[in-house]
This record gives structure tokens, sequence and C-alpha cells, in this order.
């Protein structure tokens, strides 16, 4: 481990009402690696990702980002300091064109226009959907809604991009399509926190897994270790191989 991980969560827990949706959730993560976050649906894995970005502060703990603490920070400042996140359910903004929702991720970082619109064009071309610039956001189908997604995060050029379940609803090969782009962008140096189901991807892209069961750290490791842990065996993947 570098002597200042890119992200650094320490004993974070967040509660609604009686509930620990995280609880007393620790781990590290080294500059241009791929993180997996895994989990049985409810075991606190989004949550984990509003509690980094600024969308719920965490109720204890601390999340470190390049060694500043983000938490208590508004998620527009978070994604300054260069972490930004997707959304599962994605939500283009349908009467735009496609190139002007990318150009709106941009402008976290510029004001002028035609540099907007340049890195937006860049974000386009690494997700393959340039030639689709001037079509309407709402018209797209479904994989490329979701390639549109992580260009609209990407062009606010973050250096850690957590992505929420990107694959979920696509089909075999839509999600290979996302494998490439994810392993495209980090080539690029990009590191990424991926939340995923589909555990065949999950293990293929991970250099490392934290597994989050009922709001706690279950696991953490190599895949090859994940999927030989009893534990993470009997908690999720004996359920998610069915
Ligand atoms: N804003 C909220 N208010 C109340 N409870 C919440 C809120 N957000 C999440 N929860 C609860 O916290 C728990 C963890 O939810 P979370 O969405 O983080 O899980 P997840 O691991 O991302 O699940 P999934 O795989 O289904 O997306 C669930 O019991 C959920 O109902």
């Amino acid at each position: 481990m570098s002597p200042t991980p890119i992200l650094d969560i320490r004993h974070v827990s967040r509660f609604f009402g009686g509930l620990a949706a995280n609880s007393d959730v620790s781990f590290a993560m080294e500059e241009g690696m791929i993180m997996g976050l895994i989990g049985p649906n409810g075991a606190g894995k989004t949550t984990l990702f509003n509690c980094m970005t600024g969308f719920y502060p965490p109720s204890r703990g601390e999340v470190l980002f390049a060694g500043h603490r983000v938490n208590g920070l508004t998620p527009d400042k978070v994604c300054k300091l260069g972490m930004a996140r997707t959304w599962q359910k994605v939500r283009p903004l349908a009467k735009m064109t496609v190139l002007d929702n990318v150009m709106v991720g941009a402008l976290a970082r510029t004001n002028r226009l035609a540099e907007a619109a340049e890195v937006a064009l860049q974000q386009l071309r690494h997700v393959r959907l340039d030639h689709k610039a001037d079509a309407l956001a709402g018209g797209l189908p479904i994989g490329e809604r979701k390639r549109l997604e992580v260009a609209r995060v990407l062009a606010t050029q973050p250096r850690l991009l957590l992505l929420d379940e990107v694959m979920g609803g696509l089909n075999p090969a839509e999600s290979e399509e996302i494998i490439q782009l994810i392993l495209d962008t980090k080539r690029r140096g990009v590191t990424q926190m991926v939340i995923e189901h589909d555990m065949k991807a999950i293990m293929r892209i991970s250099d490392r897994i934290v597994v989050l069961n009922s709001g706690e750290k279950l696991a953490e490791g190599l895949p090859r270790e994940i999927v030989a842990n009893p534990a993470v065996v009997a908690a999720y993947l004996g359920e998610a191989a069915e």
C-alpha cells in the first residue's frame, strides 16, 4: 500500500432510524486499482457510495480521499476533489442531446463551452458513443444509456470513479462492452470501485474485493480468496451462483 491511499474508509457507520445500513466499515484503496464491492441486496453498498460522495454524511467514522477528509462536504465539492459516482437508475436529461448530457459533467471543471464540448467528445469516443453525439439521450437503448452515464461522470475528470451496477439489466454482449470500458478506463489510470451482482464480471475485473453483509464488512481480499471464503459463500455466493 502506498503511503497515502487514494481512499481510506475508517469505521464508517450510517444509521437510518434503528437500521445500521453501514456498520463500522473500514478499508483502503491504492491508486490505479479496481475494487469490487459486493454483497446481498440491502447489504449497504449504495449507502457506502452515498456516504463517500456527500449524498448522506456518515453517522460515524470518516472518509479520506487522497488525504482529505470528505465527510461533511457536499457532492459537488467531493466531485471537484476528484471522486464521482454513477447512479443505479440512469436518468439522462432525455430531451437534451447525448453530447449536451456529457457536457453537463464537463462543466463541473470549466466554464468554457468549447472546452467542455471537447472533453465531452473525448469521453464519448472512450465509451464508443461519439456516433450518437447529436441524438436525443431519451431515445437511447439501455446499454447505450449506461455508457452515456459513465461518459457523463468521466467528463468530471475523476481520479476515483464509483460505478453502481452499470451492468444491471444488460444482456451478455452489452455487459462485455462495459467490462472492456472499465478495463480501458483502468489503463487510463482512473481508480475505480465497482458495485456489481454479476459475479463472473466482478471476479474478472477486480484487483481486490470487499464483501458487505447486513451493513458490515464480511470479507476483503483477492478475488480467488473471496470465492474460497466459506463465510462469503454462505452469505452471498451460494445464492448468487444459483
Ligand atoms: N434513505 C434511506 N432511508 C431509509 N433506509 C435506507 C435508505 N437508504 C438505504 N436504506 C436501507 O439501508 C439498507 C442498505 O441499502 P443499500 O441500498 O445501501 O443496499 P445495497 O447493498 O446497495 O442493495 P442493492 O444491492 O439492492 O442495491 C437497506 O435496508 C435499505 O432499505
